[in-house]
């Protein structure tokens, strides 16, 4: 017999004690960073909400709303919307930053000097920037060498997290108070974070599940069935943790959250910007046009370039990979890469238990 579960949504009136009030700052006005942001204010913080458009910035002043990423959301408590990043960061005790990759370096980068000492700053982003391959945590170690570091990673649709569906994260970091500053500013009774000390990984992990997530897309516009989408999910772990590993992550993280978590919520949600491009792409829609339609970051798109040549620069075996870039970048069939890597040599299902024993 099945029970019905009545467990009630936490409401923002389950709010945590407001008396712990402490500063923060979260820097990118998109999607994510309104959802962090009102996760921080709905656990009592005063959050200094950074975006570069002063018309944004007024608006969700005047309003309580995110129009442009979030409208339906009203954000309530201690929210301080600014265009002024100096002013953001002043006096924060934790930093989270939510920009595309693309444009990442670019924003710390021109604030550096404004960043404080031993400042805990926090990146949300899941991308590789191109020039050295680079992952955010490094850009922030290279541009503000005097914080204190750190990656938040997971399962985390940011459309869910705003209507307090329950949640789990990872937070990353070598230096063990970032990692219980970020548990406890963030921590809630729908927002659970876990800790992890390998940062590569878990980063790594965040933005390599975008590729797969835009492959599953395809196979689901073309219904392929169950049994292929599991084939998919588990073939793209085996995929990903390869290549991480073969860079110095322990593949143990891929065993995580932020690892099979956030791999198996990408690649299954209608609601992961990733999984459409996909799916508009194996509907026969152009990737310009997926992209333009959806009118958010889909990082996957950028780092399957970079991925694909990086694979090829230390010789890890990704099949995955290259279709997906044969289709998106070369000009080749759906069908013909599905037919490809159907009828590729017959290879060992974990490989760290049976090693891989064919050469691509
Ligand atoms: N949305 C989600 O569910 C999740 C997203 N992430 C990651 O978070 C990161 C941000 O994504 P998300 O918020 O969803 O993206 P969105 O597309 O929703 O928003 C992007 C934000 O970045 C801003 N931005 C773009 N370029 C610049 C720039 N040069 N300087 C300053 N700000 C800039 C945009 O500003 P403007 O509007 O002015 O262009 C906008 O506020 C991505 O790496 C993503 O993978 C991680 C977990 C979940
Ligand atoms: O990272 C995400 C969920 O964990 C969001 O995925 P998308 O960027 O594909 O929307």
């Amino acid at each position: 017999m099945t029970q019905e579960r009545t467990t009630p949504k936490p409401s923002p009136t389950d709010r945590k004690d407001t008396s712990e009030c402490r500063n923060v700052a979260v820097l990118g006005g998109g999607s994510f960073g309104t959802a962090m942001t009102k996760v921080l204010a709905e656990n009592g913080h005063c959050v200094r909400f950074w975006m570069r458009d002063e018309a944004q910035a007024r608006d969700v002043r005047d309003k309580g709303v995110n129009d442009r990423y979030m409208p339906d959301v009203k954000l309530e408590g201690n929210i301080d919307p600014t265009t002024d990043l100096a002013a953001a960061i002043r006096g924060a005790e934790a930093v989270f930053v939510a920009i595309p990759s693309k444009a990442f370096r670019s924003v710390i980068r021109e604030h550096a000097e404004d960043f404080e000492a031993d400042q805990a700053v926090v990146s949300l982003t899941k991308g590789i920037e191109r020039d050295g391959f680079r992952l955010m945590s490094e850009i922030l170690q290279e541009e503000i060498p005097r914080c204190r570091t750190g990656v938040l990673s997971g399962p985390n649709l940011a459309g869910e997290i705003v209507n307090r569906d329950l949640t789990a994260t990872v937070i990353a970091a070598k230096d063990p108070d970032v990692r219980r500053t970020v548990q406890c500013l963030l921590g809630c009774e729908y927002f659970r974070v876990y800790a992890n000390v390998d940062v590569y990984g878990v980063e790594l992990a965040g933005a390599l599940k975008n590729i797969y997530a835009i492959v599953a897309g395809m196979a689901a516009a073309m219904d392929l069935g169950e049994n292929a989408k599991s084939m998919l999910i588990t073939r793209s772990l085996a995929e990903m943790s390869r290549f991480a590993v073969s860079l110095g992550a322990n593949p143990m993280t891929f065993m995580g959250l932020a690892g099979i978590g956030d791999l198996i919520v990408t690649c299954t949600s209608s609601r992961s910007r990733n999984f459409r491009i996909g799916y508009a792409v194996g509907k026969g829609r152009a990737l310009d046009e997926a992209a333009a339609e959806i009118g958010q970051v889909a990082e996957g798109v950028h780092t399957l370039l970079l991925v694909k040549e990086k694979a090829d620069d230390v010789g890890v075996y990704m099949p995955l990979v290259r279709g997906l870039y044969d289709i998106l970048y070369g000009n080749a069939s759906i069908s013909a890469v599905i037919n490809g890597l159907m009828m590729a040599v017959q290879n060992s299902d974990v490989e760290f238990i049976l090693p891989r024993t064919v050469a691509q």
